[in-house]
């Protein structure tokens, strides 16, 4: 299964961000291009082991998961919103400090309310330092997280948001740069 995505994943070129070894694909960054039954194989995955009987809505942050999200969304009928990097300023408007392993700013958080049942969905999960930062910002509105799904896994980030948040993360596929090298495992 989700051969095409191995495949895909391992050709990833390898960039340096600083010492930040950031592999490039089409999931994670639109380029090069997405094929269209890569992201529906994916969403197909999704359904399959997430039950999304009772789910409000869908999270995704900005931008690398709002075309996971807009496909999903277009296959269960389940609305989602997007963590923003712009803030806006309305009323209830949260807001999250996201450190990654080559970034820091700020997420802003709207229309997530109270007691809402959501999905995060988002492309990789590498330090962990976004999972956290919004799983822990979405519990602290009050919302019940009920999955969090990330397509790809890196390094340790996954383990770290267990630890940190007790959540889970649904990944699909393992990559780890070796000798700047992407060496992929699919894991469902
Ligand atoms: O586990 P972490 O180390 O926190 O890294 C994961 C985050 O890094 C990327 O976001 P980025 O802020 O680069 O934005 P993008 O989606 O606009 O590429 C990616 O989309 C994740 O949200
Ligand atoms: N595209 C991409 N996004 C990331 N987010 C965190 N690490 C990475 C990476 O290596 N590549």
């Amino acid at each position: 299964m989700l051969e095409n995505l191995k495949k895909s994943l391992e050709a990833s070129p390898v960039i340096k961000k600083g010492d930040y070894d950031y592999f490039v694909n089409p999931i994670t960054d639109g380029i090069p291009e997405m094929v269209p039954d890569v992201l529906r194989e994916l969403v197909a995955i999704v359904k399959d082991k997430v039950d999304l009987k009772d789910i409000d809505k869908i999270v995704c942050i900005e931008a690398m998961g709002i075309h996971l999200a807009t496909a999903l969304s277009l296959e269960t009928d389940i609305p989602f919103v997007v963590i923003r990097k712009r803030e806006y300023g309305l009323p209830g408007e949260t807001s999250v400090f996201q450190e990654t392993g080559y970034s820091k700013q700020n997420l802003y958080i709207n229309f997530i309310d109270s007691e809402d049942n959501i999905i995060v969905i988002d492309d990789v999960v590498s330090t962990g330092g976004t999972l956290v930062a919004t799983i822990s910002s979405l519990k602290e509105r009050g919302a019940n997280v009920q999955d969090v799904i990330a397509i790809v896994e890196k390094y340790e980030g996954k383990q770290r948001v267990k630890n940190e948040t007790g959540v889970n993360v649904l990944t699909l596929a393992k990559l780890d740069i070796i000798d700047s090298k992407p060496v992929v495992d699919i894991l469902v």
